[in-house]
């Protein structure tokens, strides 16, 4: 049996890691099983109960380790890494989510799964960006933490989560690395970041459109780089979303082929390839500057958007077409290569937005030509913590011809529904 070690320069020069170094690997801060181990299965109940996974092909990490388009730029080995952990994430999410959906397991409410997935995304994310980006010192801003995988009772799903995770890496090949169960909870725990103005700070939603990836729709694994307070780079996995448009789907795939990676660099514009690793291709925001021939995505669900105002800045505007509903940041990623022209967030009263539902999805669309605002037309602020904090009422996004109505639309909206008597 594989002993239980931490990753110290003399196991580093003894181990197969050692003879044969992922580029540019760093020492890992939290502790991992060497040499590899033999890999059990996945031993969820759901994958148990499903002898025969329709496999798809499984996304490529090793594909984004080409040289990025952006390669003049000040942070392409962050992008490139970038798009290698968010592709291998995607690969653990598309197994997990092909066995919820195949299990049922969703219609008993059953979370379990999808916890799974969320730990997983960003235990791989978070041991990619170590592994691939030496410059400077560790941060991220993650969703998850491990309180909960540390209480008693927690210790099958631990067990789940590290065989997922190792299996997933097996499968990969990149790295010659595997990860206890205190590696793993370390690896969450590297997500505990407070973020804010100064400084580097990765920004992770391991699983954007949780309920989306519940019901076998749309999710995306968001991840950008924060420097100095601002987004420089973002990377979107949407392992559902289609290759070509989605215009008049409303975010069912049209049978083609799926599995998309969005991403953008400061000042290098942005960019689509497929998650299984086809050449990068430059994308830009929609030219349309007639709302009447616009169309505007908002969330599925509707408990996360104030669908009467957004109905009304649509009237407003004189949109035509009705609206595209999807969840998760694949919404920016669509309007960034433009299948649609606005996306308009208006959560209810009290809701306080968080920055890794909107870094990754934000910079994809402005590289892309297009804007992305709070309700009053101000820009969207990642470096007060880890949420934004002094946003006015909602977020919009479209291209440069638009927004002056769009922000006008939005202004009166909110004025006839502050001004509406109360319906208590
Ligand atoms: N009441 C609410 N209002 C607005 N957003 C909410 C919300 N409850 C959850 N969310 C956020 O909405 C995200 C999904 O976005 P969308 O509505 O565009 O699909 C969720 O991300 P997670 O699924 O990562 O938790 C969550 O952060
Ligand atoms: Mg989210």
């Amino acid at each position: 049996m594989a002993a239980r070690v931490g990753l110290s320069h003399a196991l580093l020069a003894s181990s197969s890691l050692a003879r044969n170094p992922p580029p540019r690997a760093r020492l890992l801060p939290y502790p991992t099983l060497l040499p590899l181990p033999t890999y059990r299965r996945s031993v969820s109940a759901s994958a148990s109960a499903l002898p025969s996974l329709r496999r798809r092909r499984p996304f490529a990490a090793r594909a984004m380790s080409q040289p990025p388009e952006a390669a003049g730029s000040p942070y392409a080995a962050e992008l490139a890494a970038a798009k290698k952990a968010v592709a291998l994430a995607a690969r653990l999410c598309q197994t997990v989510q092909q066995e919820l959906v195949q299990s049922d397991v969703q219609s008993k409410a059953d979370k379990t799964p999808v916890t799974v997935a969320d730990y997983g995304s960003q235990i791989l994310v978070s041991l990619v960006l170590n592994m691939e980006v030496t410059s400077g010192s560790f941060s991220m801003v993650a969703e998850e933490d491990s309180e909960d995988l540390r209480k008693e009772g927690a210790e099958e799903i631990l067990e789940h989560i590290t065989d997922l995770v190792n299996e997933t890496l097996a499968e990969d090949g990149s790295f010659n690395i595997s990860l206890s169960q205190e590696g793993i909870l370390s690896a969450i725990d590297s997500g505990k970041s407070e973020g804010g103005p100064s400084g580097r700070h990765w920004v992770l939603d391991p699983i954007d459109g949780t309920k989306g990836f519940v019901r076998g729709g749309q999710y995306a694994i968001a991840l950008a780089l924060l420097d100095e307070g601002k987004v420089v780079l973002g990377v979107l996995g949407c392992p559902n979303l289609p290759l070509t448009s989605i215009c008049n789907l409303n975010g069912n795939s049209s049978g083609d082929q799926t599995g998309v990676l969005f991403s953008a660099t400061i000042g290098c514009g942005a960019e689509v390839q497929s998650l299984d690793g086809s050449p990068p291709q430059k994308i830009s925001v929609c030219s349309i500057d007639n709302p009447v021939n616009a169309s505007f995505f908002e969330s599925y669900e509707g408990a996360h958007n104030m669908r009467d105002v957004t109905g009304s800045i649509a009237e407003k505007l004189g949109v035509q077409a009705p609206p595209v509903r999807i969840d998760s940041q694949a919404k920016y990623g669509a309007l960034a290569r433009g299948d649609g022209a606005i996306y308009l967030r208006f959560p209810h009263k009290g809701y306080k937005e968080k920055i890794w539902d909107h870094a990754a999805g934000s910079i994809v669309v402005t590289e892309a030509g297009g804007i992305v605002t709070d309700a009053s037309g101000k820009d969207l602020d990642f470096s007060k913590g880890r949420c934004l904090d002094d946003l006015d009422t909602g977020i919009v996004a479209t291209n440069k011809q638009l927004m002056p109505s769009l922000l006008k639309a939005v202004q009166e909206a909110i004025k006839e529904k502050n001004q509406a008597p109360s319906p208590l």
